[in-house]
């Protein structure tokens, strides 16, 4: 998996059938508004109570510009338990935020049509990308969080519970009146997730998240996510990179190359698989 190291640069209880994800698929979406496309929320019933996602024989093909189809997944299968905080690795351009956004916002933006699979994730689901700038969109920290809870009809109280509750989560509570501007870039992602958190998500999807962030807070930021994680909310987040480091920190994970799942499983088989691929700064901590 040559490429695979350090790089370049948000549940209904009720069980229902797994959903054919398609185009015209009638699944509810929100954005948190200006910025926050990041934010946009899904109600999708997973398959069973203890599977947050979960993802069978799925394809894509997407049309270039000559006109020609390419294949980028192909029959992809994996699940993510609730409560777990789960990694997709692969090298640069196997298809890893691809997957992630048939999950998620692309089918409603029309550039994803699965081809064949399905798709079944527990909701509310949130999506947060990479850029932090782009993961906030109020003037405070406590502003931000209490933005996307004005349709629950929540007291001031209750708000505020929520609030404070989630940003708890991320290790930033006392940031709470602190102008989102002065915030480190993982600061604004931890308030991202806070965001999601107070709106009571069930699956966090998030895409390359340390990409732009210095050492200190890449580990803010994950230490924030599996913490939401070990939270009673069971929580599921599946986090793409490239930062094989990171992987110390998850329940498991799936590796990726060229379109398929060509490995899952717990942190130390998925380190021993790529010790035997001879990827590259195998330095895990294990
Ligand atoms: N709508 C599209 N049309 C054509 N090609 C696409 C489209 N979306 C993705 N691709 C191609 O599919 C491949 C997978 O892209 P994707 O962004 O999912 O990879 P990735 O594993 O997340 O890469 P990276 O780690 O570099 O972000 C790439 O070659 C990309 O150029």
């Amino acid at each position: 998996m040559q490429g695979l190291t350090s790089l370049p640069p948000a549940r209904q209880a009720a069980c229902c059938p797994v959903t054919t994800v398609s185009s015209s698929s009638s699944c509810s979406w929100r954005s948190r508004g200006r910025g926050r496309v990041a934010g946009r929320r899904r109600v999708f019933p997973a398959v069973s109570a203890a599977t947050a996602i979960e993802v069978r024989d799925l394809s894509f093909s997407a049309t270039g510009r000559n006109g020609r189809v390419v294949p980028i997944l192909r029959d992809c299968s994996l699940q993510v338990p609730a409560g777990q905080l789960w990694m997709l690795l692969g090298p640069n351009g196997c298809g890893k935020s691809t997957l992630l956004r048939v999950h998620s916002s692309s089918v409603l933006a029309g550039l994803l049509n699965p081809t064949s699979g399905t798709v079944c994730v527990d909701g509310p689901t949130s999506f947060v990308f990479q850029n932090p700038d782009h993961q906030v969109v109020m003037p405070t920290v406590e502003a931000d969080v209490a933005f996307g809870l004005g349709k629950f009809n929540l007291t001031a109280k209750e708000v505020r519970y929520r609030v404070r509750g989630a940003l708890d989560s991320v290790g930033m509570s006392k940031y709470l009146k602190i102008p989102v501007q002065t915030l480190s870039g993982g600061q604004k992602q931890r308030v991202a997730i806070a965001g999601a958190l107070a709106e009571a998500c069930k699956v966090l999807l998030l895409d390359e998240l340390t990409t732009f962030l210095d050492e200190t807070d890449q580990i803010g930021v994950i230490k924030a996510v599996r913490n939401s994680v070990a939270g009673p909310g069971g929580v599921a987040a599946l986090w793409v990179t490239h930062r094989l480091e990171e992987l110390k920190y998850a329940d498991g994970a799936f590796c990726m190359e060229d379109g398929r799942i060509v490995m899952q499983g717990d942190a130390s088989s998925i380190a021993n698989f790529l010790r035997q691929k001879q990827v590259p700064h195998l330095d895990f901590g294990f």
